[in-house]
């Protein structure tokens, strides 16, 4: 079967021709078997007044399927422009960002756009809910603007917040929930419209450890079980250990 099929998918993704090498199988059972993301010789400048601010200077990484993987490096080395660039909300000065076969940095905005929607979650710091809804709206609320069917919302939301711990939490408001609760219900409500990737900035930056643990739990288990691969941000060098690979950047390059 069809990889995005098997995802929920309908619609066939148009492949780069240099993406041929990762196909697999025939016609009818074609399947991408290439990494998940590649970004490389990537570099990204501000223009900061009348000067150029270079902030990335020539960033090589490869994320694979069922991935978990962690950038590291001081406040203001680049963690986050380069998760921008990996998520197709910015593009970068020179290199390529590869998504899934396809050359995500010469597409416009739009396109971009399109396949964030579908394809992308993110999961923020401070954890994005709407405060009116409770948890289980919040993650329907996901699934709507990510055009998920109608009919799949309450099986779908209702699994999502069982993996994540909160099944008998999700008719709570989130100024009902603890922090880690609420990070939490902004991981259900990333992973609800099946994406491939999950792109988290400092998600256990506002928690105690225990929370940041259980957080930590929640991610190896959707990357274990849902064939999602996650990015994070971290400068909590305690959860280090759960990750695949950590990538630590200094001044806009990574360093071994
Ligand atoms: N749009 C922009 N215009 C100008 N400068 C920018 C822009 N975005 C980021 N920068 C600069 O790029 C540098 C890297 O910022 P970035 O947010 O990527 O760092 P970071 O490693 O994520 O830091 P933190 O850990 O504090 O979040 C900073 O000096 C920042 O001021």
């Amino acid at each position: 079967m069809l990889a995005w099929m098997q995802r929920g998918r309908t619609k066939e993704p148009d492949i780069a021709p240099n993406a041929e090498e990762n196909m697999r199988g025939s016609a009818d059972t074609v399947e991408y078997t290439g990494p998940l993301l590649s970004v490389r010789g990537v570099e990204r400048s501000f223009d900061v007044g009348h000067q150029k601010l270079k902030v990335l200077k020539g960033i090589d990484l490869t994320l694979y399927p069922k991935q978990l993987v962690m950038l590291k490096g001081r406040s203001g080395s680049g963690k986050t422009t380069l998760m921008n660039l990996m998520g197709g909300l910015d593009v970068p000065t020179k290199g390529e960002i590869i998504f899934r076969g396809q050359p995500l940095h010469e597409w416009d905005d739009n396109r971009r756009t399109a396949i964030r929607r579908k394809d992308i979650g993110f999961i923020f710091q401070a954890y994005a809910l709407m405060p009116l809804l409770s948890a289980y709206e919040n993650v329907e609320l996901s699934m709507r603007m990510a055009d998920v069917p109608r009919s799949e919302w309450k099986a779908r939301a209702t699994a999502c917040l069982d993996m994540v711990g909160l099944a008998k939490r999700m008719h709570h408001r989130p100024f009902e929930m603890s922090g880690g609760e609420q990070q939490r219900v902004a991981i259900a409500k990333a992973i609800a419209h099946r994406p491939s990737l999950i792109l988290a900035d400092e998600p256990t930056a506002e928690l105690d450890s225990q929370m940041a643990a259980q957080v930590m739990a929640v991610f190896r288990e959707i990357v274990a079980k849902e064939n999602i691969s996650i990015c994070m941000t971290t400068h909590d060098t305690t959860i280090m250990e759960v990750a695949d690979h950590v990538y630590e950047m200094v001044d806009g390059v990574f360093v071994v």
